[in-house]
Parts: C-alpha cells; sequence; structure tokens
C-alpha cells in the first residue's frame, strides 16, 4: 500500500467547521470570495510593476570638461528646471558657500594691496612719503589701512566656513588662481597673515549638504526651519559689521588700480559677489536662484543626480545625471562612465583663452579643452555616445573682448578676424565641430551651443532641447536593440 501523505497542519485550521449553520456558510464563501479577489488584484498589481520597470528607461547623462568649465553650474540648472521645489528649499543651503566665496575675494584684495611695491602703481595713488627706492613696498593710505584692520574679524570667520564646509582631514592641493605668495604680510599698521588659499570642494558621500543638514537630500524636500542655516549666524552677523568697509575697500580707487596693474580681473572670477555686497550683507540674507549659480564650490570624486519625468511621452524615464571633477586629478573617474552612458555633455569655457590651468600653470585652458574635447571624441568606448558641446561663458568672452583683450595674441589661428563675439563663436564652432568631425571613430552629428550657463533663461531652453534630442536617441537606440 502506499504511504499516505501526512496530514496538511492548515488543513484543520482552514476547514470550515462541521457545525456551521447555513448563515455562516453564505458569510464564509463572501469573505473568501473578496479574500480572491484581493489576492487576484495584487497578482496583478506585481505583473503590472514588473512590466513596468521592465519597460522603465534610464537616460544616463555625464557632464565633462576641465575644473571651472561649469559642469556643476549645469547641473544646477537641471535640479532647479526638473525638482524645482528642492532646488528652491536647498537654496538656502548655499549661504555659507556664497559667505565663504565673498571673505575670499575680500581676502585676495587685501593681500594684493598689502604687499603693493610703490612701481606698481599709477603717480597719482602712491602715497607721497615714500622714499627713493623704485622696489619699496608702497605705505597704504591711512584710510585702507583702517579698513584692513576693521575686517581683520573675517579672517576667523573664514577659518569656520572651512570648518564648517570642508570635511576633517581634507586638504586640497589646487589653489585659487588669482592668489600669490603664502607668507605673512605687514602693511603699515596692517598685519594680515596669508595662509594656503586653499579652494573649498564637494566630495560626495561626505557632502556639505549632507553635514550641514543631516539626512536631507535632493528630492527629498527639507522644511525651511530644520537646518538653522536660515536664520542669522555668526558669519552673518561679522559680514553685516563689515559691510561697508568692504564696500568701501572695492569701491576704492586705489585698490582698483593695483587689482588693475596685476592683472586681477575679480569680476570674472569664480564666486564673485563684491557687487552685490549691500544684498548679500542683510541679516536674514537667503541666496537667490542666480547667487546659487553663480557660487563657486569645486566638485571632487562623482555627485549622481536622479531624477523623474513625471509628464508626457518621457512618463516614467529616470534621468541620471553624473557630474564629475574636472580638475587634472579628477580625470581618472571619468572613465568607469564611459560604459553606459546615452549623452555627454561638454563644458569647454571659451572665455578662458588667456588663462592657465590653476593645476597647472604652464598650460593653456583653451588649449586643454581644446586636447580634452579630442580626447572625449576620438575614444572608441564613446563612439555610439552623443556628444554634445557647450562652448561656455560666452557672457565672460563677451566682456573681455569689448575690453580690448585681443584674441588674435592668444590665438594665432585667429588672424585679423574683428575682435567681437561673433567671429569668435564662428571661429569657435568651426574649430571644435572640425576635430569632432575628424577625431570621432565613426560619423556622427555635432551638437554645439553656445552658452552661458549661470543664466538662466537661456540656460533652460538649451537644456530642453538638449533632453528632447537625448531621449529620442535614447528610444531610437532601445528600439534597435529590441
Ligand atoms: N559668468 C559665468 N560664470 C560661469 C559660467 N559657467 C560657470 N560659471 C561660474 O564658474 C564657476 C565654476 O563653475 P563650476 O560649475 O563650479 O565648474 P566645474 O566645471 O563644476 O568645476 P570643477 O568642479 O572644479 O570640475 C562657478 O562660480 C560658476 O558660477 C558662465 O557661463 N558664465
Ligand atoms: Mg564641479
Amino acid at each position: 500500500m502506499p504511504a499516505r501523505d501526512p496530514p496538511d497542519p492548515l488543513d484543520a485550521v482552514l476547514r470550515p467547521p462541521t457545525d456551521e449553520s447555513p448563515e455562516d456558510k453564505v458569510k464564509r464563501l463572501a469573505q473568501e470570495a473578496e479574500a480572491r479577489r484581493i489576492s487576484t488584484a495584487i497578482d496583478e498589481d506585481i505583473k503590472r510593476e514588473r512590466a513596468l520597470r521592465k519597460k522603465k528607461h534610464i537616460v544616463k547623462l555625464l557632464l565633462l570638461g576641465q575644473s571651472e568649465s561649469g559642469k556643476s553650474t549645469t547641473l544646477r540648472q537641471f535640479q532647479r528646471l526638473y525638482t524645482p521645489s528642492a532646488f528652491r528649499e536647498e537654496r538656502v543651503l548655499w549661504r555659507s558657500v556664497i559667505q565663504l566665496n565673498v571673505v575670499r575675494s575680500i581676502r585676495l584684495i587685501i593681500d594684493a594691496i598689502s604687499d603693493v611695491r610703490r612701481r606698481e602703481l599709477p603717480v597719482s595713488s602712491a602715497s607721497e612719503d615714500s622714499d627713493n627706492e623704485s622696489d619699496e613696498r608702497a605705505r597704504l593710505p591711512m584710510h585702507l589701512e583702517t579698513i584692513c584692520m576693521r575686517l581683520l574679524p573675517l579672517r576667523h570667520i573664514e577659518s569656520l566656513l572651512v570648518a564648517k564646509l570642508v570635511p576633517p582631514n581634507e586638504e586640497e592641493a589646487t589653489h585659487l588662481g588669482v592668489c600669490h605668495g603664502s607668507s605673512g604680510c605687514d602693511a603699515g599698521g596692517c598685519t594680515l597673515h596669508r595662509h594656503h588659499h586653499h579652494e573649498i570642494f564637494v566630495r560626495p558621500g561626505a557632502t556639505w549638504k549632507g553635514s550641514m543638514i543631516g539626512k536631507a537630500r535632493f528630492g527629498r524636500p527639507l522644511s525651511a526651519g530644520t537646518t538653522g542655516q536660515e536664520t542669522q549666524d555668526e558669519s552673518q552677523v561679522a559680514l553685516h559689521q563689515c559691510k561697508d568697509d568692504m564696500i568701501a575697500l572695492w569701491n576704492d580707487r586705489m585698490v582698483r588700480d593695483v587689482l588693475r596693474t596685476r592683472k586681477m580681473r575679480l569680476e570674472e572670477s569664480p564666486g564673485f559677489f563684491l557687487n552685490d555686497l549691500d544684498r548679500l550683507t542683510s541679516l536674514h540674507y537667503c541666496p537667490s536662484d542666480d547667487d546659487v549659480f553663480k557660487a563657486r564650490l569645486k566638485t571632487i570624486g562623482v555627485c549622481e543626480y536622479k531624477f523623474e519625468m513625471e509628464s508626457g511621452f518621457e512618463s516614467g524615464t529616470e534621468w541620471r545625471i553624473i557630474d564629475v571633477g574636472g580638475s587634472r586629478s579628477q580625470r581618472p573617474t571619468w572613465v568607469p562612465f564611459f560604459d553606459d552612458v546615452d549623452a555627454i555633455i561638454f563644458l569647454a569655457p571659451i572665455s578662458a583663452f588667456d588663462q592657465t590651468l590653476v593645476e597647472d600653470k604652464s598650460v593653456n585652458r583653451l588649449e586643454d579643452s581644446v586636447l580634452l574635447w579630442k580626447a572625449v571624441c576620438s575614444n572608441k568606448l564613446l563612439e555610439k555616445v552623443e556628444l554634445i558641446l557647450f562652448m561656455n561663458k560666452c557672457d565672460i568672452l563677451d566682456t573681455k573682448l569689448r575690453s580690448g583683450i585681443r584674441l588674435a595674441k592668444y590665438l594665432r589661428s585667429f588672424g585679423d578676424r574683428p575682435n567681437d563675439l561673433d567671429s569668435a563663436q564662428k571661429f569657435f564652432r568651426s574649430k571644435f565641430s572640425f576635430i569632432h568631425r575628424e577625431h570621432s571613430p565613426q560619423p556622427r552629428k555635432f551638437h554645439g551651443y553656445f552658452t552661458s550657463v549661470t543664466d538662466t533663461t537661456t540656460t533652460s531652453g538649451i537644456l530642453a532641447s538638449v533632453r528632447d534630442m537625448v531621449m529620442r536617441e535614447h528610444l531610437r537606440k532601445a528600439k534597435l536593440l529590441s
């Protein structure tokens, strides 16, 4: 005789009672039918979700370009466009970065005027009581000495802000481009010690935002009042108290002379806010969108920003935008992303034709961008990737050319073309598109844009066309593969 299966332990529990009344039976059967209905609905939900996940598109966009080319600013523009409420909520967190940008600009000025040589000054600016030696340090006029003295508390504020923004034990080797030397200085009665001008940076993982707000992240809105940043803080109080002196320093004629002779064009430098001191130093200052785009915080490592399209034909598409550090030591982090990226936005700051890299003073910035672009175009791993070129910082290019800086002096091939924005842009477009054509392993379309990514209006339109183009290409390739 075959062995009998052991009794099912659940069977006894689930079996209807032997003394069940007809009414109870009707009730039980109804309950069982309802339970079956719910179970089928859950099964269908799971099936639908699986199918959806299978269908869900993930579009990956990588931002590349040298340091200070505008990658993180472009990322912030994407954030503003596609997760506006999270962007707005996080604006307040940029206040410390902006405070530090301001304090650093002021220190650059004080350092410059503190060891200015008499021969560097126009005759009218030099103080009269100095002796004849031509290389003698110029004495500062009394009013500037007083201002420098009164701005001494900003040194403490700078240390506070660095402690707040830079993770402990982090040291970054690159320095701000416009600074000099690192020894102490003594200008008349005003003694200031220069520090190394380490540029502050953001490292993912130990993010500065994370350290300031606990667990808050893009996509997970913060409520105002949770960070403590929006109320007045020590740095803001100090900046408020120093407001008049900072404004007087920045507007001083001799200061401007010194900056001019030293070719320190602070207005064109990243993180420049000195024309907005009145607004920025108010006790309840909260950064505007534009302030967030103008703020400078260097990227070290890789940051990924995810967002999902909520409507239209892209509904359900997840976008991942990857922002990397652009300084030379950071470039090895780029390659692992080449594998499965849909498109690259490459930023070339075409205003930088007369500048050198912060990390290597012997390398011209424009040349570096051109070489990088060539390397990206010719990379075999990227042969099927859409390359989008942002010829960026056109606003600064325009200002430079208008101020009389001659492009041909730095780029002989520019020849005798008119030294204006239009001619320069045509020239750069043909230079970059030529490289794209000649060095791409297989023919592909050139997508070139002239951008000033700090400008929200023009950039929003450009990002929308980029998004459409990338999405179309993504769908076309997905169709070809399926
Ligand atoms: N005027 C102007 N400033 C810009 C433009 N694009 C970027 N900037 C500024 O340039 C600075 C550097 O921009 P970032 O976006 O931080 O540069 P990045 O490429 O991310 O640099 P790394 O993180 O060092 O690789 C910031 O202060 C920006 O506000 C532009 O088109 N015009
Ligand atoms: Mg960056």
